[in-house]
């Protein structure tokens, strides 16, 4: 899949690459590394014309491609890939980290800037093909969610279901690059895939830091993987119950990335996250990228906190009514037989000991999850 401007939506505003204010941003970004300020001054995108990509320059050993707002490529350049798989004992691998498909998140976005910024002071090298996104540049302008549709309702196609707007357009064109991104290794080796998705929460959380496993159709789930996700200090776990239109899912589904949707927090404005807290997060994914060594605990059922999804309460219509507490934490539990929601037609009351929910939110639109539902579980 190409992406190129011959996509069928309303294409929003894009900016001439080669207009005074593009050229001089781009030239401050490559000699400082701000890649939230460059992201957010071009929000909607911008225009490349000609088949090459002319938005590339080289860092150690590495060349970085700017695709579009908010998508960074690193190709490590001069390591032949069979030298990289002969003198390693890694295989190859392709590395997505993305953050901010809500605007308001803005920890993630921080993180992937504090990558970035490293990358380009050559403070990480890259050894592994890496994409580093901010997913959706006009949200985190106006410091929302979202600015008409929640993007990360919209991949798998979903996007094809709804009117022309800003995440629709960028719901297809993160596809593309992702698709062209998984399909793109040079090498003739096996290659491992990777997607982690950084998000923060809206409320608080019984268990501050926690990851979404997206559904594996049966596979089983990745113990190495949980263990790398408990050496991020995320050691709270939510097994998906089905396909969905989220972005780690996307990745999952269709590349057979190791993908996660992580909530790293309560959601705060830029300047306001205290960058500490994700230390662990940002060493191990620098180390990933770079080829480094991660040490990790073997998999044990009591290092975790892990639930199993048991669906989602959709609201149905306006009738829509949620019994939660506004202050009520993501991981509440309720007794058997506790009445939590009433629509249209239906109710819903809690029907198995330890019931719990998680992102509860009246606020959405029809036909939206308003609380997903998890039970604690253990694997075996
Ligand atoms: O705190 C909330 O209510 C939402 C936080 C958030 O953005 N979570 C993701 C989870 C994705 C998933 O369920 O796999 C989302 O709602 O998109
Ligand atoms: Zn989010």
């Amino acid at each position: 899949m190409q992406n190129n401007n011959t996509l069928t939506l309303e294409t929003p505003n894009l900016t001439d690459i080669t207009s005074d204010s593009f050229t001089q941003a781009y030239r401050q970004f490559i000699a400082k590394g701000d890649f939230i300020a460059l992201t957010r001054q071009f929000e909607q995108g911008f225009i490349q014309t000609g088949a090459e990509n002319q938005l590339s320059f080289n860092v150690k050993q590495a060349k970085v491609s700017l695709l579009d707002t908010g998508v960074l490529l690193i190709e490590p350049e001069n390591v032949e890939p069979e030298l990289v798989k002969k003198n390693s004992a890694t295989p190859s691998k392709s590395i997505i980290i993305s953050s901010g498909i809500h605007g308001n998140e803005t920890a993630p976005i921080e993180i992937v800037q504090q990558l970035i910024s490293d990358i380009i002071a050559q403070k990480i090298q890259v050894k592994h093909r890496t994409l580093l996104i901010m997913g959706n540049p006009v949200s985190m302008n106006i410091a929302k969610r979202f600015q008409t549709e929640n993007l990360n309702r919209l991949f798998c196609g979903k996007h094809q279901e709804i009117d022309p707007c800003f995440e629709k357009y960028r719901a297809e064109k993160l596809e593309g690059y992702v698709s062209d991104f998984f399909n793109g290794d040079a090498s003739d080796g096996d290659v491992i895939n990777y997607h982690y998705d950084l998000h923060t929460a809206i409320r608080n959380s019984k268990y501050e830091k926690f990851a979404i496993y997206p559904y594996q159709a049966g596979k089983p789930w990745n113990k190495e993987q949980l263990s790398f996700m408990a050496s991020c200090g995320v050691n709270t776990i939510l097994f998906g119950h089905g396909p969905s239109g989220t972005f780690s899912y996307f990745s999952s589904a269709n590349f057979a990335a190791h993908a996660f949707t992580i909530e790293l927090g309560k959601v705060r404005p830029f300047g306001e996250n205290d960058m500490a807290n994700f230390t662990a997060m940002t060493n191990n994914l620098s180390a990933l990228v770079s080829d480094e060594e991660i040490t990790l605990k073997s998999f044990d059922n009591n290092d975790f906190n892990l639930f199993e999804a048991l669906g989602d309460i959709t609201k149905v219509s306006d009738k829509f009514e949620l019994y939660v507490a506004d202050e009520a934490s993501n991981f509440t539990n309720y007794p058997v037989g506790t009445l939590l929601s009433t629509d249209k037609n239906q109710e819903y009351r809690t029907t198995l000991p330890g019931e719990s929910i998680v992102f509860p939110n009246a606020n959405v639109g029809n036909g939206q999850r308003a609380v997903l539902m998890v039970v604690p579980t253990t694997l075996q």
